[in-house]
């Protein structure tokens, strides 16, 4: 009887390997439920030793947060070239915007997180279990992305706990997540909140995970993401009237580095040029 009870429980255990194997399909969403059961683990078990360590929700949480997030690169194989990281040494609070191609960029965020650096973040995170748990731990902003008006009070206070708490904001201007190998346009909050903060903005550029993340040919092994931290544009002196052509100028240097990184001919509106 036992002999027949350890082969069905063995059998169970073949079936996933089993159809990973004849079905590229069903390893990628595998794969995905994986990386989400993950993220899921590690944020109940960080979570306990953020309200140990530094007792709720602040931006400390972060150094823990990020520690652990760390070791998740070793679990799907992925590997950061970063370079520019000077360019994080400023003191004091900036906005830091970078592009958004997947759930996966939770590794490349954390791999170089500067200190004292929250998130703004869609406010349906907070409901995703453990990880919004540990998200509202980290200090993560969560924002109404279908009330502006509401984002944008979000935001205008988030100016204010920069300065008085000397914090570090880093926004996804696409809005989005984008995987489809370019950028998409800019939202404009992020740039709003730097001049009303009066603080710098550092972009950040992390190269296409196409070639070896693709939810379209159900592509997801390891591989290499480039990253790249450009020098900071300030914003003193600026006014509202310049945040169109501020948007506009960090998106365009932006994706032309990330053309760069992921080794595309770079296409301005179309015509294709050599990238900076
Ligand atoms: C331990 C293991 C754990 C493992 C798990 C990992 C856990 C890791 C832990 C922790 C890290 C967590 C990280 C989470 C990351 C999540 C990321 C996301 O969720 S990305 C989606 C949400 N983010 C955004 O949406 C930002 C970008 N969006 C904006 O900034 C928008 O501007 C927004 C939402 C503020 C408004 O969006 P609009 O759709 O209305 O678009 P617009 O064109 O930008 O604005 C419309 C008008 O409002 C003005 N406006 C926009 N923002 C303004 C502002 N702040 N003040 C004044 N005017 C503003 C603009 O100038 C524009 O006006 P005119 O067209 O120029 O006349
Ligand atoms: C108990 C209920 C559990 C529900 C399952 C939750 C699964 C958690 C997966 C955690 C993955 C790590 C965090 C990813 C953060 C992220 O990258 O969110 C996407 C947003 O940037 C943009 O959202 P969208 O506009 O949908 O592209």
């Amino acid at each position: 009887m036992d002999l027949w009870w350890l082969l069905w429980i063995s059998l169970l255990f073949l079936v996933p390997f089993i159809l990973m194997e004849i079905s590229s399909g069903f390893k990628f969403h595998f794969k995905l439920v994986y990386y989400c059961a993950m993220c899921l683990l590690l944020s109940a078990l960080a979570a306990p030793m953020c309200l140990l360590t530094n007792g709720g929700r602040t931006v400390n949480n972060m150094r823990i947060i990020s520690r652990v997030v760390r070791t998740l690169k070793y679990f799907f194989g992925v590997r950061f070239e970063v370079k520019g990281l000077e360019n994080f040494q400023i003191d004091g609070p900036c906005v830091i915007i970078s592009n958004h191609q997947s759930i996966l960029d939770m590794m490349g965020l954390m791999e170089i997180l500067p200190d004292r650096c929250v998130q703004i973040a869609k406010k349906e995170l907070m409901y995703a279990g453990s990880v919004g748990l540990i998200t509202y731990l980290g200090g993560v902003i969560y924002i109404n992305r279908k009330r502006t008006s509401d984002a944008k009070s979000i935001m205008a206070a988030v100016a204010q706990a920069m300065i008085s708490d000397n914090l570090k904001v880093w926004i996804y201007p696409e809005g989005t997540r984008n995987n489809s190998g370019d950028l998409l346009p800019f939202k404009k909050g992020a740039f709003h909140l730097a001049l009303q903060a009066q603080v710098p903005i550092i972009p950040v550029v992390y190269s296409s995970l196409t070639s070896f993340y693709n939810q379209k040919k159900n592509l997801f092994t390891g591989g290499t993401v480039k990253v790249e931290i450009l020098p900071k544009i300030d914003t003193s002196g600026l006014t509202e009237n310049d945040i169109t052509d501020l948007t506009e100028r960090c998106h365009q240097t932006m994706r032309q580095v990330f053309f760069r990184l992921s080794n595309k001919p770079y296409e301005s509106n179309g015509q294709s040029n050599c990238a900076q």
